[in-house]
């Protein structure tokens, strides 16, 4: 099938002029095209940029298209959420409200809930369910313009459970629409059996679950939360480590409520990305500009937990490729809007509209090591294009609170049209 979107107010194509994850100015180069127009066959994009040149490089094509009229609209590539914890069971509105009366979310995960409360959760929910309810998040994902998710286990923390999760999510790779990349995250929380003990689960994750992750290839990188109470950076080192020799790419949650020098490690032990990074300290946000590794902000948990936000501006000032995402998840982050998390970037991390529009494609696209296949609107990339109810990008943030999307198309085929999720076969 050939489409061709023609008219846009503006198409933002992020075109690619570096390879690898994009830093500093290059960030605020999002390489706009007015009146343009975007010609896809089958699944990928043949060529951007004006009508007039499209007719004449692709005059057989352009015959046989399907005409998508772009007018008074934006168009840019399909949102990437490179941090999520997709699949879980239940949700924790009861302890939202306890943080609003007065606990803190550290205070309510030592007492049994949080990680914990959503453990429980996850192992009484059965495959069919949780694949039911995972189903849904992804159709509102994609409503909200998200055609590819990363998705974490670590509701598990025993290998049934994680496999399930992580099941789970390969399944609905296979089923539905959006793209999901799987992330292993056996170390998210020390079970609570294994209070005083924590090592013996370090090992149980290296020795049993890690093997069988690489072994059944349910995931491409492997997460760790290393905090304060939770792992420690010397036993998430080795659990980085462990998966680094399976195969496995690190990425780590890091410096999320105290500092512990996570970003620190992140880049000693070459992680594709560090996550969080509230409270990052100046000489970690440094090894991390020199060893190029991500920062992955997610100003929706600093947002919803009330805590200090990242320092995004002088992250990019410093040197290092931003990336930014909802974190998904059922006690710091409820969202499936990244066009919020987008505004929360804007308004309380310092980040341009320009930059946040990087730091949710092509930057977000090489956190999960997608860069080369999505995030950016060229020749020979795959066809996750978005059309957007606004006459210039500028508007997306300044009508805030508000989805946006019109249309998706995914993989080159329309999925969402004037914002209504078409049929989709599960
Ligand atoms: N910080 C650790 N993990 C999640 C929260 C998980 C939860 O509260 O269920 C995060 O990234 O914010
Ligand atoms: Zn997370």
């Amino acid at each position: 099938m050939t489409i061709l979107i023609k008219n846009a107010n503006e198409v933002i194509t992020l075109k690619d002029h570096v390879q690898g994850p994009r830093t500093k100015e290059q960030m605020r180069d999002i390489a706009i095209v007015e009146n343009g127009s975007v010609l896809i066959e089958d699944n990928r994009i043949v060529a951007v940029g004006a009508f007039e040149q499209l007719v004449v490089d692709f005059p057989d094509f352009i015959k046989n298209a399907e005409l998508v009229d772009a007018a008074g609209k934006v168009v840019m590539p399909g949102l990437v959420d490179c941090h999520t914890h997709l699949v879980h069971g239940g949700t924790r509105e009861q302890e939202f409200n306890m943080r609003l009366n007065g606990s803190t979310y550290m205070e309510i995960m030592n007492a049994g809930g949080g990680i914990h409360a959503t453990t429980k959760r996850t192992r009484e929910t059965s495959f069919e369910q949780l694949y039911k309810k995972t189903m849904q998040h992804l159709d509102v994902f994609l409503k909200h313009g998200v055609t590819t998710v990363e998705a974490k286990s670590g509701y598990g923390l025993d290998w049934e459970t994680e496999k399930k999760q992580l099941e789970v999510a390969k399944k609905l790779q296979e089923t539905h629409s959006v793209d999901v990349v799987s992330t292993f995250m056996g170390a998210h929380a020390v079970p609570r059996d294994y209070k005083g003990h924590e090592d013996d689960f370090v090992e149980l994750v290296i020795q049993e679950m890690l093997p069988k992750v690489a072994e059944l290839e349910l995931a491409e990188f492997n997460d760790v939360f290393c905090e304060k109470g939770v792992f420690t950076p010397e036993q998430s080192r080795r659990i980085l480590e462990a998966g680094k020799a399976r195969g496995l790419t690190p990425k780590i949650h890091a410096d999320e409520i105290e500092p512990y020098k996570g970003a620190e490690l992140a880049a000693e032990v070459g992680a594709i990305s560090a996550e969080h990074l509230l409270v990052a300290s100046d000489e970690g946000i440094q090894q991390m500009a020199e060893a190029g590794t991500i920062a992955v902000l997610l100003p929706g948990t600093a947002f919803f937990l009330r805590a200090p936000f990242a320092r995004g501006r002088l992250m990019i000032d410093e040197g290092v490729p931003v990336a930014i995402s909802t974190d998904f998840n059922p006690g710091s982050s409820p969202t499936m809007s990244l066009p919020f998390i987008m505004n929360l970037a804007c308004m309380h991390m310092g980040m341009t509209l320009e930059e946040v529009l990087t730091a949710t494609t092509i930057n977000a696209a090489y956190a999960i090591n997608r860069g080369a296949q999505i995030g950016s609107l060229e020749a020979d990339k795959q066809a996750d294009v978005i059309l957007l109810d606004v006459a210039n990008y500028k508007q997306l943030q300044y009508f805030y609170g508000m989805n946006h999307t019109n249309t998706v198309i995914k993989n080159g085929r329309i999925v969402v049209q004037n914002g209504i999720l078409l049929e989709q076969e599960h």
